[in-house]
Formats: C-alpha cells, structure tokens, sequence
C-alpha cells in the first residue's frame, strides 16, 4: 500500500531553495519522492545536486522575487521543465531590524514586497495552473511574528502576519478546488535570517532560555510538516498556521 505521505510523481515549486529552510524543506520533499524547482535569485546548484542523488528530477529556476514580476514566469519554467506544478512552498523572505522611530519606506516595501505582495501573486500563478490540473498544496512560510510582536522588526512581522491571514484567506476561497492552503511557523532556525540575533550573545541566550526543546532550530526540522502538508496525508487540513518552534509559543 502506498504512504500517504508519498510525494512520488509531484513537483513541487520551493522559493529561496538554495540555502536555509528552503533547502532543508526541498530536501525532505525529495526525500519523500517529489521533483523539485529550486526556486530563486541565488542559484541552487547544492539542493539540485542533492535531490538529484535522491534519484529525483531537480531543475532551478532564476527569479528575484523582491517584484511580482517574475511570478507567473516561475511557474510556467516548472511545468515547462518539470511537467507540473503540483506543490508550491512560499519560502523566500528577507528581514529588515530596526526600531520603528527610525524605520524608512525602503525597509518597510523592501521586505512587505518580498515576504507578503509577492507570496500571494506566486500563490494566485500557482493555484491557476492547481485548478486546471484538479488540485494542489500550497505551503506558506509564516514565522512566530505571526502570532507575535518581535523586537524591532516591524516590517517584518507585518508581512508574516500578512501571510498568516493570506493562507486563511485562500484556503478559504480554494479548499473547494481542491486546494490545500496551509503554512508553517517556524520558531527560531539556526539560518542566515537570525545570524545577528545568534552574534548577539545576550538576544541569543534570550532566546535560547525560552525554548522548551533547548537548542534553535535546524532546516531539517521542518521537513517533517513540509511533507505532511505537500502530501495527501492533511488533504482536510486548510488554512492552517501550524508552528515547528521547539515549544516556544507553549512557553
Ligand atoms: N530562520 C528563522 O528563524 C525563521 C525564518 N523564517 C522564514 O523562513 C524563510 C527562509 O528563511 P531562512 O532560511 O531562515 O533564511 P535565509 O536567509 O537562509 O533564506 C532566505 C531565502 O530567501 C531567498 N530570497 C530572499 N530574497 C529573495 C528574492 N528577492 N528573490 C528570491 N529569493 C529570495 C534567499 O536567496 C534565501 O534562499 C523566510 O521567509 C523567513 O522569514 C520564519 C521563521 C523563522
Ligand atoms: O525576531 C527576529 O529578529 C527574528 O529574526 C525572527 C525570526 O526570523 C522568526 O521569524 C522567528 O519565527
């Protein structure tokens, strides 16, 4: 009998697959038998190569998404190059830090741009391929500014609770085209993303002292939710934020 959690035969589109969680959740999804579009400005030859050794198709595609403008183009290579679209992974995302006395408009569309504007036209160009081929999974990047304030990164958390509203919305609106919408909040990774909050020896021990689990996440800890929100397993799972953070928002 086959897995429920089999991705075997699916492509799935994951944005920012070059390094971080992007790549963590490309690797799992290929782990669990999908094709991969490593999606990105940066080019992802490691994720690439590495899928391919799993045994699966892996293609990257080129694209800056800080505009809305390469978006349907992003989708379109995949099918092109791949044969489908049938997993998206809104993963791209940058932070600005700074307090909001000082916080400039650059820093504010900058990161609303990428995180948020551009994360729902990729969700609209994938889910108009999705309702033509009769279904898909989306997977939303969300974060625990989600759900909570942060320390001096307001754009930030404006577009991650962006996020969080957009995949209820879409869920919403898709669940009945046989589009799943859901999102993963992940807790504090060991990435790029936080590496001046870990340089930061008193915001790290912060952070660290409120973990449950006790140590910062790793990519590869979001593979596991990854999977079950690409694969049949959560097909009556829909909008929903589900957070991979140690414990950190049970605290
Ligand atoms: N590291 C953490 O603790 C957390 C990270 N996240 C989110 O996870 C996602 C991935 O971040 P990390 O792996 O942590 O950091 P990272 O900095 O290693 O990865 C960010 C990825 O986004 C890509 N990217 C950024 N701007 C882009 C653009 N304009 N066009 C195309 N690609 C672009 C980068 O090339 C990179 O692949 C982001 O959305 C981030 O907000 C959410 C919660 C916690
Ligand atoms: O609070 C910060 O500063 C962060 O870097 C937040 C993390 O990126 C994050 O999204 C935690 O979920």
């Amino acid at each position: 009998m086959t897995s429920p959690f089999d991705l075997s035969g699916r492509v799935a589109v994951v944005t920012g697959a070059n390094t971080g969680i992007g790549q963590g959740i490309a690797l799992a999804l290929a782990e669990a038998g999908a094709d991969i579009a490593a999606v990105g400005r940066t080019p992802a030859e490691e994720t690439v190569a590495k899928a391919r050794e799993l045994g699966r198709r892996a293609e990257m595609v080129s694209a800056d998404l800080s505009t809305i403008e390469p978006v349907a183009r992003v989708v379109d290579e995949a099918v092109e190059k791949l044969g489908g679209c049938d997993i998206l992974v809104n993963n791209a995302g940058i932070i600005r830090r700074n307090d909001s006395l000082d916080f400039t408009e650059e820093d504010w569309d900058a990161v609303v741009d990428t995180n948020m504007k551009s994360v729902f036209f990729l969700c609209q160009a994938a889910a108009r391929h999705m309702v033509k081929q009769g279904g898909g999974k989306i997977i939303n990047i969300a974060s625990l500014l989600s759900f909570q304030g942060g320390i001096r990164v307001p754009s930030y958390t404006a577009s991650k609770s962006g996020v969080a509203g957009l995949t209820k919305i879409l869920a919403n609106e898709w669940a009945a085209k046989g589009i799943n919408v859901n999102a993963i909040a992940p807790g504090y990774i060991a990435t790029n993303n936080t590496q001046a909050l870990r340089d930061d020896a008193d915001r790290s021990k912060a952070i660290l002292d409120r973990i449950p689990a006790g140590r910062w996440g790793d990519p590869k800890d979001m593979g596991g939710a990854a999977v079950f929100l690409a694969s049949s397993a959560s097909d009556y799972v829909d909008g929903h934020v589900l957070a991979v953070d140690g414990g950190w928002l049970a605290r």
